[in-house]
């Protein structure tokens, strides 16, 4: 992109807050005189995401890191808007997309008839699924295998047929998360290389990864979770280094 250009926000979190509320097993305190349990003390919160803010631009691919726990996958629901806000707020231009059509397949169709299926729930027509049919199954490249039932497909089979669906329409905010996980290292290229093609496409990319080459091979901007709140927010290469040296 031209330095002179502006840059288009798509994404503003801006001072972010979720909290969980969680049934935590322990001893509920009895009111004896009203006979009454009071749960209160059984309720624990979590405090998943304390005050996270960032601005997301057109055509950005941003990967985002942080150890277990540390409340990524909570920071992508709130983008898709599933998990509400307990103070603060996230602003998107469209409603940001979660990869994924898992729900949507069949263990008994075949792989081609999910295609369909899947291609449906996704909002293509069909004839759009008609058209990217043959496309969709040449990408997941499982051969003959297209025709048996998916319950027969290994879980890195069935990997590869979901992205292959769910990278089919290009969206305006997509949001990845450990889809590149699965697959095997031949596949894995060809997704990110995707992903890059999508990014190009349309707008921007969020891909949630704990495979940092993953990150560093598909995404020009990281940020990093830890705990709950943004601990890093930079070039890539930058913010990666960091995250590996305290992991060290
Ligand atoms: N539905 C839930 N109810 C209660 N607590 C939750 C819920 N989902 C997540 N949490 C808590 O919120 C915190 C952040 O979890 P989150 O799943 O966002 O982490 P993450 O960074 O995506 O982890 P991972 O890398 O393991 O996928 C954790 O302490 C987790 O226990």
């Amino acid at each position: 992109m031209d330095a002179t250009e502006p840059r288009v926000p798509v994404v503003v979190v801006d001072d972010l807050h979720v909290k969980y509320r969680v049934f935590a097993s322990g001893k509920a305190a009895g009111n004896a005189r009203s006979g009454l349990l009071n749960m209160t003390r059984g309720i624990r919160e979590v405090h998943a995401l304390k005050g996270v803010s960032f601005t997301a631009y057109e055509n950005e691919t941003i990967g985002v890191i942080g150890s277990n726990g540390s409340g990524k996958s909570t920071l992508m629901r709130a983008l898709t808007g599933l998990t509400p806000p307990a103070a603060g707020a996230v602003y998107a231009r469209s409603r940001p997309n979660l990869l994924g059509v898992g729900a949507a397949l069949l263990p008994n169709l075949s792989g081609s008839r999910n295609i369909v299926l899947g291609g449906l729930a996704m909002g293509f027509t069909r004839e759009e699924v008609e058209t990217l049919k043959g496309d969709i199954a040449a990408f997941a490249e499982l051969g003959d295998s297209i025709d048996l039932p998916m319950r027969t497909y290994s879980s890195g089979m069935q990997a590869r047929l979901k992205f292959s669906i769910a990278s089919a329409r290009s969206h305006d905010i997509l949001i990845v998360d450990e889809a590149l996980a699965v697959g095997d290292k031949r596949f894995r290229k060809r997704s990110e290389a995707r992903i890059r093609e999508l990014a190009t496409e349309a707008g921007t990319i969020f891909l949630v990864s704990h495979s940092m080459s993953s990150i560093r091979d598909t995404c020009d901007r990281t940020i990093w979770i830890n705990q709950g709140v943004l601990q890093m927010d930079g070039p890539t290469d930058e913010v990666v280094t960091a995250y590996e040296g305290v992991r060290r």
